[in-house]
């Protein structure tokens, strides 16, 4: 079946819509992270860049590191957000852009997120990593496709019992990383841990500057949750869809986390583009192994 031009949008010189770029510029290792401006900090340990390309919040490199392809790329904050990059790096992949049919063999992209995160548990201190084992969508997106068989439902739905949570917001989901790349990533200096993603960086993370929020007492409920060991250890923006659409699309993807604040303690570390490049190097040095 064909793709019609109102859902695969193509741009006048063959690129995707809102990535603007074309199905040679995409690497099969992918590095996600949410600000453009990490793209140059990233980009700048290449040793060989192909391409540069901007467009809206998405930022694009691809080039070596070492003798790896990377695409490094930015998706802007938040799953609304991951629901575009994803779907479009999928279909970058995955689609023929002439016949705009879906390939008959589909193949598969390593995806690794590099993120700025809040921990909630004062024993993950801040300028430590965090490498999410599993992502909590407190979100809502994944809701919008066929994915329950994707869900740890148990999990969630303990989540929901434990916390209270209001049946006003969306139901929680939870998606498992990638097992191998988790392996990995692994070191003892890395916290494994479930990873929150909201649908905001204020309220929906229990900030008050000026609003009030119905529950003040919500970070303490979610960081007090426990299910078989397993505790909420951070909160961030992204990880949640990025390991839903990843499943569904047949993708590898782990989230790694460098903790700017820690919010059981209200610290915010003092150099937080210092723990980012930190955690840059470990994920470059990774992926090269
Ligand atoms: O540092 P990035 O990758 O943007 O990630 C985190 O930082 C942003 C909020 O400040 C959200 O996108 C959150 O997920
Ligand atoms: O507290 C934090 C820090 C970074 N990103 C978030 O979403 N929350």
């Amino acid at each position: 079946m064909t793709i019609l031009a109102s859902e695969l949008i193509l741009n006048p010189d063959g690129s995707i819509y809102h990535l603007g770029i074309k199905p040679e510029d995409l690497a099969d290792t992918v590095i996600v992270v949410g600000d453009p401006g990490r793209v140059p900090t990233i980009s700048r340990h290449f040793n060989k860049i192909e391409i540069k390309k901007n467009k809206r919040e998405f930022c694009t490199h691809t080039g070596f590191y070492k003798s790896k392809r990377i695409t490094v790329m930015s998706t802007g904050m938040g799953t609304d957000n991951i629901d575009i990059a994803f779907t479009e790096l999928d279909a970058l992949k995955n689609i023929n852009f002439s016949t705009r049919r879906i390939k008959e063999e589909q193949s598969s992209l390593e995806i690794i997120r590099i993120g700025t995160t809040g921990s909630l548990q004062k024993n993950i201190p801040v300028d430590s990593f965090v490498a999410s084992e599993y992502g909590l969508g407190l979100d809502g997106l994944m809701h919008f496709y066929n994915s329950e068989h994707i869900f740890e439902k148990e999990i969630a739905d303990e989540f929901v019992r434990q916390t209270g949570w209001s049946t006003k917001k969306a139901y929680p989901y939870v998606v498992k990383g990638d097992g191998s790349l988790l392996e990995k990533f692994m070191s003892p200096e890395v916290n494994k841990g479930l990873t929150a993603t909201n649908c905001g960086f204020y309220g929906p993370q229990g900030r008050v500057l000026r609003l009030g929020i119905p529950d003040p007492d919500m970070n303490d409920k979610i960081a007090a949750f426990s299910f078989q060991n397993k505790v909420v250890t951070n909160f961030e923006m992204e990880t949640s869809a990025i390991y839903g659409m990843s499943k569904l699309l047949g993708h590898r993807a782990l989230s790694m986390n460098a903790v700017i604040a820690n919010r059981a303690t209200g610290n915010f570390s003092s150099d937080p583009k210092k723990v980012v490049a930190n955690l840059v190097n470990y994920c470059l040095e990774k992926l090269a192994s």
